[in-house]
This record gives C-alpha cells, sequence and structure tokens, in this order.
C-alpha cells in the first residue's frame, strides 16, 4: 500500500519533496554531527537528493535506501554516474545494489528496496545518519517501527534529523508532522536528543505558511 503510493509518485513525477539544491539545514548543521574525513554517512529513504552530492564534495561517503528505482537511475544520472547494479537481488533481502567508488576513494553504496529488509549485515559500518524525508515521509503506525529498525541496522549511529511540524490538518501529509514529544518517544531510551534549530519554512508548503522545520542531534547514551 505504501510503496504503491511512493512508486505511484515516482512514476507521476510528483516529488514537491525533492530539492534542487539539497537543504539547507544539512548545510547549517553538518558541524554538530563531528565527523572524521572519510566518514561514512546512512541517508534512509534517500530518494534522488541533492544532499548525497553534497556529502561525498564534502568528503564523506554515502550509503542510501531508496524503495523506487527510478528515483536510483535518477541519482545516479544526476551525478553523472552509470547506473548498474552490482550484482542480482541480494536472495536475503530482495535489494538491488548500486555502487560507485570514486578516484579519492569516496565510495557510494545505494540499495533499491525496502528499508525494513534492510539487514545490518548488508549495510555494514556508518558513523551517522542523516533523516531528513524519511521520519516524516512515513504515517504515524510506520514512525515507531522505522526507528527500532533504524537503530538496530546503525547500533544508534548519531543522527541529523530534519522534521516539519504544523497544527493538526493544515496539510495532509507526507510530510507529516512529527513534533518533539514524538521523536522523544521513539528515541529517547537510547539517544540524548539536542534540538538545534526551528524555524518557519521559508515560503511554507502549499501555500500554508504555519509550517515548522527542527533539525536534531541525537547521540547514543553509550557514547
Ligand atoms: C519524502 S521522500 C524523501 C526523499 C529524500 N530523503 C529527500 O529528502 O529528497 C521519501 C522517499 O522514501 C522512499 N520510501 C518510502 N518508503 C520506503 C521504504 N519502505 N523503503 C525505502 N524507501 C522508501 C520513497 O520512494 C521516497 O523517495
Amino acid at each position: 500500500m505504501q510503496a504503491d503510493f511512493w512508486h505511484r509518485r515516482w512514476q507521476q513525477n510528483e516529488i514537491g519533496f525533492h530539492e534542487a539544491d539539497g537543504n539547507h539545514l544539512l548545510k547549517a548543521h553538518i558541524d554538530a554531527l563531528t565527523l572524521a574525513d572519510g566518514a561514512r554517512v546512512f541517508v534512509p529513504l534517500c530518494g534522488k537528493t541533492r544532499d548525497i552530492a553534497w556529502l561525498l564534495s564534502k568528503g564523506y561517503s554515502v550509503v542510501g535506501i531508496e524503495l523506487n528505482e527510478s528515483a536510483v537511475l535518477q541519482l545516479f544520472g544526476d551525478l553523472n554516474l552509470a547506473a548498474k547494479p552490482s550484482s542480482n537481488l541480494n536472495k536475503d533481502t530482495g535489494l538491488q545494489y548500486f555502487h560507485n567508488t570514486f578516484s579519492n576513494g569516496l565510495t557510494l553504496d545505494i540499495y533499491q528496496g525496502d528499508f525494513f529488509a534492510f539487514h545490518a549485515k548488508v549495510l555494514g559500518d556508518i558513523d551517522a545518519v542523516y533523516d531528513r524525508g524519511a521520519l516524516v515521509a512515513l504515517p504515524a503506525q510506520m514512525r515507531r517501527q522505522y526507528c527500532a529498525h533504524l537503530l538496530n541496522l546503525t547500533q544508534s549511529a548519531k543522527q541529523l534529523l530534519v522534521c516539519y511540524q504544523y497544527k493538526d490538518g493544515l496539510i495532509q501529509g507526507p510530510p507529516h508532522s512529527v513534533s518533539h514529544e514524538e521523536i522523544n518517544s521513539h528515541y529517547r531510551h537510547t539517544m540524548h536528543i539536542q534540538e538545534l534549530y526551528t524555524g518557519r519554512v521559508e515560503g511554507g508548503f502549499r501555500e500554508k505558511s504555519e509550517v515548522f522545520e527542527s533539525v536534531y542531534l541525537l547521540c547514543s547514551h553509550k557514547n
């Protein structure tokens, strides 16, 4: 059901969530993640986000997962890279794998398929998570499962999380409104949650101006 919704969006090119210049909050707050050169950043539900190009340009490797094949092909096309799946469907997960190693040694690994079928051993080691448009893309009943799976997959890696908030019924999600309280309820047991920024979304969404965006830094209690 959910999958059909997203495949239709991509097929009909209804991708208003895609930002031609990437996300300004990532650029403003990346330093909060204190990443080492060459760090590997996981971008769940990545679409064809230009944030991947930006992360690569800053010297980070990127691993992403995206449901829709056309989105993955467009992502590689936008990066002027050949998009050839490296192997057939992974038998355990049903995921296709697209890979590129750049001349500077950075890597881009994109898995195409269902995030909920992704395994920690396929993902490998990562240093941080960047979630923009992933948690907020999912309906309320899936968000708890998403957060639990994300923590599991990434062994509670530190995370930069971008969320939107608006009054009930102002617009029809996605993006869904995800409150600070809800983020606490998903992550506080495992992660320390720091709100780095909240402000109005410039230009609003669908002609509604009362929409706010927030950035959170999540760090495991263990670190
Ligand atoms: C709102 S878009 C955000 C994309 C990207 N993060 C961005 O900021 O442009 C959500 C994306 O999640 C993908 N998606 C939805 N459910 C998914 C799932 N279960 N597994 C993998 N990707 C999924 C959709 O196809 C869509 O491209």
